[in-house]
């Protein structure tokens, strides 16, 4: 921060500072989350569950990085270190998060097109907004009210922290409590840089790894190159349009002081995680949404009664009950069911797991053990990641990874980065992936993939 300027602006960190990190906060009026990423501060990042929790955050208190098969273990580590040392004055609902995610690959290099996308990256971000429905009608008789807008600052002390917090609760309540949304920039042209024949022999490739027995299943993705055809991509307002389209997603958005913004609305919880209680799910198999509501039951029964989607389903739900047991008192697995969004519809699997009773667990820790699940990699874990290195033509970056918020307490949250575009300049690059098993068709396979990319691409048109 660049103090001499005697204001909070978010220039520079708090990095070299030796005092204790102090975090201030304060309740704020409804304030539009687009017009606080509008605000001068980079990197930007925005997170949001379907269920009430949003977060939106500026500039960088600290940002925790690392590479490489220790990438979990060592950003715990590093954060673990900082949020002992940060002091916290304010409801728990504001307290302050270390938001961000990971690359799907643990040997990732941030270069182009993921320039300033590490293979792990958090930042407890200098100004942080929480709403949040968490809290219910006792707590909040009792004076414990936690369902609100936060503001959140941290400074390198206690008055600085508090000179800050003044800066920047008159500084946002300047701003409207409502963003127009608008719409898309439109489309100049797309590009498929996996053709149709490309991506058939992909899928024999991987159809002959199973019928050897070395694979069981393998998610392979494309890209969608959309060159816009307006001008800039208003991503928060994008992100919004999302949100209508598909209420029940999680939004995200990482913005890098240096390179690209990586933006999605994912269906697919990884994990949340609150004291000993983990939730999470297995979302695989998908079928288009059909033109009437009877369409759309007959298309859902075809897929509950289809052999190979009930497996490609099957062995996600076996994989997260497997990475959760060694980690759980117990693992249970509810009912399957029906996700119906706007222009898909997924097989789900609620699990829930109690862990062990063990103080010191962080949700880093299960975000290691289940990523990347077979929705996203495949089975056995070891020859699918091969086999999407050798067959895919593209830089997975951070699609289909782990992105979401851990606190001091190691409690936190993450979806995985699917439905989701990298906007660098006038080109956005869409991902998609799908499940191949013994029975995939590559014709049916290259149809699903098209689905997926339709929630980011409908909103550029
Ligand atoms: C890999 C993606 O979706 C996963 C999540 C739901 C359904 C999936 C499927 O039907 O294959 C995928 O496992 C993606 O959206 O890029």
């Amino acid at each position: 921060m660049d103090r001499s300027a005697g204001d909070g602006r978010l220039t520079g960190s708090t990095a070299e500072h030796p005092s204790d990190p102090v975090s201030r906060s304060c309740e704020l009026g409804d304030v539009s989350f687009g017009a606080v990423l509008d605000v001068d501060g980079t990197p930007r990042v925005q997170w949001a569950t379907p269920d009430g929790l949003e977060l939106v955050g500026c500039g960088i208190a600290r940002r925790f990085t690392a590479t490489g098969r220790q990438r979990f273990a060592r950003v715990r580590a590093r954060a673990d270190d900082y949020f002992a040392s940060l002091e916290h004055d304010g409801p728990a609902a504001s307290r302050p998060r270390a938001i961000g995610g990971l690359s799907f690959h643990d040997g990732h290099e941030p270069s182009e097109p993921w320039g300033g996308f590490e293979a792990a990256s958090f930042v407890v971000p200098r100004v942080q907004v929480t709403r949040t429905d968490e809290g219910d009608d006792a707590a909040e008789q009792a004076g414990a009210k936690e369902r609100g807008t936060w503001l959140t600052v941290v400074g390198e002390d206690a008055t600085a922290a508090a000179e800050d917090l003044e800066y920047w609760r008159d500084r946002l309540a300047e701003l409207p409590a409502m963003r127009p949304s608008g719409t898309g920039p439109g489309v100049a042209a797309t590009t498929r840089p996996t053709t149709r024949e490309a991506w058939t022999r992909q899928v024999e490739t991987a159809l002959e790894r199973i019928e050897s027995g070395a694979l069981e299943k393998v998610v392979l993705a494309q890209t969608l190159e959309v060159e816009l055809a307006g001008s800039d991509l208003d991503v928060a307002a994008t992100l919004e349009r999302l949100r209508r389209q598909y209420p029940n997603c999680y939004r995200f958005l990482v913005d890098q002081s240096e390179g690209g913004t990586f933006f999605g609305a994912p269906p697919e919880r990884l994990v949340s995680m609150d004291g000993d209680r983990v939730e999470t799910e297995a979302l695989a198999g998908s079928v288009p949404r059909g033109e009437t509501p009877e369409e759309d039951d007959e298309l859902v029964e075809r897929m509950v009664g289809s052999e190979k989607f009930q497996q490609e389903h099957g062995l996600v739900v076996e994989a997260i009950r497997d990475g959760l047991e060694s980690l759980s008192a117990s693992v249970t697995v509810g009912e399957q069911t029906i996700r119906r969004l706007a222009t898909i519809q997924h097989l789900q699997t609620p699990i829930e797991a109690t862990l062990v009773g063990d103080d010191d667990r962080h949700v880093l820790e299960i975000v290691e053990a289940l990523h990347p699940t077979p929705a996203v990699g495949g089975l056995p874990p070891d020859a699918a990641w091969e086999t999407i290195r050798e067959i895919e033509t593209f830089d997975r970056g951070w699609y289909a990874s782990p992105i979401g918020w851990f606190d001091a307490a190691g409690d936190g949250e993450f979806a995985v980065g699917l439905r989701s575009g990298l906007v660098t300049g006038q080109r956005v690059t869409l991902f998609s992936g799908n499940g191949i098993v013994a029975d995939s068709d590559p014709d049916d396979e290259w149809d699903e993939i098209q689905l997926k990319f339709r929630p980011v691409l409908d909103e550029l048109r």
